[in-house]
């Protein structure tokens, strides 16, 4: 892990080097996944069966595109008792986070007689993307369905990487089964995304694709939209660690590595004002790394993306920050609370020494789909505003449009558009 000098005068050259993780990796990819997209348009099946021979290393035609209700019976019946009690309260925290971003419909009264509205409608066909490359997730089943059943989106459609066996991982069908979702395909990557965007045989297209992946997956949601809606880029998970002297060097290694083990491309940074914090979380980091799983993962993300920056001041830390706009930001330093209006972007924002970020990534409640690569610039988080869409209502009684009939007439008039016009003065001719 890297420590750079974050100084005034080295400030520019940080901001660069972010920006090329944001553009050039997106570029390096862009070619495959295009090839992918357009075999899945003009092959269907045919191409998602051969991607995902190569790529999974599974044979479809056997294992079936479609996970039957049996598979998902059976995989909730083989997940551990105490995790499925893990997922209840956790759906149960994530509902009811979501409940409260629904939004009504509103109508209110016009002069003269008239009703002017919008009103609000869940998408119809909505379409789940599950990672499960390199790890499972059905902590992403959880974060993707619920929102999308609270919006009241009728046609779930899930799809996931197959394991190596060909078969679905127990916990994200124990997951979906939770949830009553199930119509799923053992499918991932660009093929699936493809195939959710275009329709195949087997899988339906769907309206809008969500969720999170990696950077194939990232890159085809970014090709296919227009031909689909999409929520946005939640690619390569993303971790920056504000801390004073006052953090724990243990927790902000802790929390880096927590996101580094995602994939090699994740990023993990920490931003400090201390250089005895600098050298105490580099070394935590060395000695944390040793006794986990996915040392290879998380050696090289932290040898991709992964450094530790010393800056004089706060302010410095934050104006930093904001440019890199992470995914998760954690704020260990002291009273967070007074620097939290100073934060411009970050897609989800944890403040001080006791709301570690895998506290988000699964039981708080706040969703977990959240956008990547310097996007939190303009996107959110994952919400039910996703899954619902709005249509203005307008009535007007005769005695209204009376009212507006020559204003109307005027700006018609002014476009030179006769029709336009023609269409109100038809309904008050004698
Ligand atoms: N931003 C978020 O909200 C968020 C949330 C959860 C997870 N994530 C990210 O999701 C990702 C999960 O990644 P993953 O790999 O474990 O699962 P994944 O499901 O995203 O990707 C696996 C698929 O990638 C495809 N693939 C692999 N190598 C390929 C190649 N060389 N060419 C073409 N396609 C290839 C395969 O089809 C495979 O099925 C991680 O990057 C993690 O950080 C992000
Ligand atoms: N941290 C991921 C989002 O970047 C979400 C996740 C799911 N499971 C574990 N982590
Ligand atoms: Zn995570």
């Amino acid at each position: 892990m890297k420590i750079i000098n974050g100084d005034r005068n080295n400030i520019c050259e940080i901001k660069e080097e972010f920006r090329k993780r944001n553009d050039t990796d997106f570029k390096k990819y862009n070619s495959t996944v295009e090839k992918i997209l357009q075999d899945v348009k003009d092959d269907g099946d045919k191409a998602i069966i051969k991607y995902t021979n190569k790529f999974d290393g599974v044979d479809l035609v056997k294992a079936g595109i479609k996970v039957t209700p049996e598979e998902i019976e059976a995989g909730w019946k083989k997940a551990d008792k105490k995790f499925i009690k893990v997922l209840r309260k956790a759906i149960e925290n994530i509902r009811s986070f979501h409940e409260k971003q629904k939004e009504n419909s509103w109508f209110t009264t016009v002069a003269g007689g008239g009703i002017l509205g919008q009103r609000v409608t869940s998408l119809e066909k909505v379409g789940l993307y599950v990672p499960g490359g390199t790890a499972a997730y059905p902590s992403s089943v959880l974060m993707n369905a619920i929102p999308a059943m609270v919006a009241g989106v009728e046609e779930i459609i899930m799809v996931t990487p197959p394991l190596a066996n060909g078969g679905v991982n127990e916990g994200v069908l124990a997951a979906a089964k939770e949830l009553g979702i199930n119509e799923i395909y053992r499918v991932g990557g660009a093929q699936a995304i493809g195939a959710l965007a275009f329709g195949t045989e087997s899988i339906p297209k769907v309206d809008k694709i969500v969720g999170p992946g990696n950077i194939y997956v990232a890159t085809a949601k970014r090709q296919v939209y227009g031909f689909v809606d999409i929520d946005m880029i939640a690619g390569p998970s993303e971790i920056l660690v504000i801390a004073d002297e006052s953090a724990n060097p243990t927790y902000v290694a802790a929390d880096l590595l927590s996101q580094a083990e995602h994939d090699t491309l994740a990023s993990a940074i920490c931003i400090t004002t201390s250089e005895e914090m600098a050298l105490a979380v580099k070394d935590e980091i060395v000695k944390q790394t040793e006794l986990l799983e996915r040392k290879e993962i998380i050696r090289e993300s932290l040898k991709n993306y992964g450094s530790i920056i010393v800056v004089s001041t706060l302010e410095a830390a934050i104006e930093i920050s904001n440019e890199i706009a992470p995914e998760h930001l954690e704020l260990c330093i002291e009273d967070p609370f007074i620097w939290l209006d100073k934060i411009k972007n970050a897609g989800a924002i944890f403040i001080g020494n006791f709301s570690p970020e895998p506290l988000g990534d699964y039981m708080a409640g706040p969703n977990h789909v959240l956008p990547t690569s310097g996007t939190a610039r303009f996107f959110s988080p994952l919400s039910v505003d996703d899954f619902v869409k709005k249509s203005s209502i307008i009535y007007y009684s005769k005695e209204a449009l009376e009212k507006s009939k020559d204003d109307i007439m005027i700006f018609a008039e002014l476009e030179a558009l006769t029709a336009h016009k023609n269409a109100i003065k038809v309904r008050f001719e004698k």
